[in-house]
């Protein structure tokens, strides 16, 4: 990868529109997964020293680009479960309390690998620990989406994995692929990248069929797309394709572009951005776009806020929400729920999630942010619907 200039302007068009090998260059904000089966020795249960420092080297030269990255990185049950002597049953396989044991166990171990390995570039770290749940749940959704995004302006690398201590599901490898995809969602994210021990999507599994051929591209997830999915190849990793296609279609979704790409060799972003093989699953969509589209389409508002008319310039004028130029709120909400927002004469202008619940939101009706922290008797955020929250219709925006 080379650094001389900025990345390309900030992907306003989707990565669609880019050459495959411009793709990591063009992406503003990546999200990169990387399996327990990269990163851990299967027969030591120690972390790849050298692969890891590789890829670190990497990572640090995107952040000098001004790029921003998140990892998603599995392998807590892979370190914990040497650490523990956990031999497993049947095969090798835990049981869900001793998994959650080793995850536990070994995501210490884990954190601290990537923040070693990051110090050597004076990258700071932070570890996010989040279920699927997490990413469901409007509110807890807003605050997480809001914490990776302050630790990204401040110059940190997070760290993601799944929360194995309180999933109550069974922890399944390649549930991380889901997660990743999640959390490229969750931060507006131009482009995800699976590190696998495969180099794409193949028209079949290519273990059993030596005729398969892989996939440079994929614009639609058709019917035919996912019956090329089989299950799990490594030892370590059992999710195979399906997963990542059930990440592809999150990722597309929310206008992001995703990779599956080869992992084991060192540097394996370099060599993605040198061309390297690989599958792309590009949506049509850029990330703004797909989540003012899901504000405005897929949520049902819970309730109101009326604006005056200075507010509604500003909204027009592409700003955020502040409670100054709100005259009322209707409705009982939760904070993070969408709510319509309409001109003092009734007329609805969009779709918003808000920043406070509905009556937090009412004290704050008319008041300066400077106010919230002594009306509330905490310093929330400045606005109450911020822009990136808010999908206007086109009627508004023409008004
Ligand atoms: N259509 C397909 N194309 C590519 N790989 C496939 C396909 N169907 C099944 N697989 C299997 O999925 C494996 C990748 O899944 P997995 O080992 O879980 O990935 P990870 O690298 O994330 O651990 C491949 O090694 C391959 O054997
Ligand atoms: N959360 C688990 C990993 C789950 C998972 O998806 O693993 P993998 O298929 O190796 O990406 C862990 O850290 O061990």
């Amino acid at each position: 990868m080379s650094s001389d200039a900025a990345p390309a302007a900030a992907a306003s068009q989707p990565l669609a529109g880019v050459a495959a090998a411009g793709r990591i260059r063009a992406a503003r904000r990546l999200v990169v997964k990387i399996g327990s089966a990269l990163l851990v020795d299967d027969r030591t249960g120690k972390t790849h020293r050298t692969w890891l420092d590789a890829l670190t080297d990497e990572v640090a030269l995107l952040r000098r680009r001004g790029q921003e990255v998140i990892l998603v990185s599995s392998g807590a049950v892979a370190v914990g479960r040497r650490i523990l002597g956990l031999s497993g049953h049947d095969g090798g396989a835990l049981r869900l309390e001793e998994k959650q044991a080793a995850a536990a166990t070994g995501q210490i171990r884990l954190a601290h690998a990537w923040q070693e390995a990051l110090a050597h570039h004076d990258i700071p770290v932070a570890q996010i620990l989040l279920t699927l749940d997490d990413s469901e749940n409007r509110r807890r959704y807003l605050n997480a989406r809001k914490t990776l995004d302050q630790l990204l302006a401040l110059g940190v690398v997070p760290v993601v994995n799944e929360n194995d201590t309180v999933t109550t599901q069974e922890i399944r490898f390649g549930d991380n692929d889901r997660l990743a995809a999640r959390v490229a969602a969750m931060v507006s994210a131009d482009a995800l990248v699976l590190l696998s021990d495969i180099d794409g999507l193949y028209t079949a599994d290519p273990r059993q069929d030596a005729t398969a051929r892989r996939l440079d591209e994929v614009r639609e997830l058709s019917p035919e797309i996912e019956a090329m999915a089989g299950t799990a190849g490594s030892t370590m990793g059992t999710g195979g394709m399906v997963t990542k296609l059930i990440a592809a279609r999150i990722a597309m979704d929310a206008g992001c572009a995703m990779a599956i790409a080869p992992g084991k060799g060192l540097g394996p972003l370099g060599a993605l951005e040198a061309g390297g093989p690989c599958t792309w699953f590009l949506p049509a969509q850029e990330p703004r776009a797909a989540r003012k589209r899901w504000i405005a389409g897929a949520l049902k508002p819970e309730g109101r806020l009326v604006l005056d008319a200075g507010a509604v310039r500003a909204l027009l004028a592409g700003k955020s929400l502040l409670p100054a130029g709100v005259t009322g709120v209707d409705g009982a909400f939760q904070k993070g729920a969408p709510v319509r927002i309409v001109d003092g004469s009734g007329r609805a202008l969009g779709v918003g999630l808000c920043n406070y619940p509905a009556d937090e939101a009412r004290q704050l009706v008319g008041r300066r942010s400077g106010d919230i922290a002594a009306v509330l008797g905490y310093r929330g955020p400045d606005e109450l619907v911020h822009r990136d929250d808010l999908a206007l219709t086109a009627a508004g925006e023409t008004a």
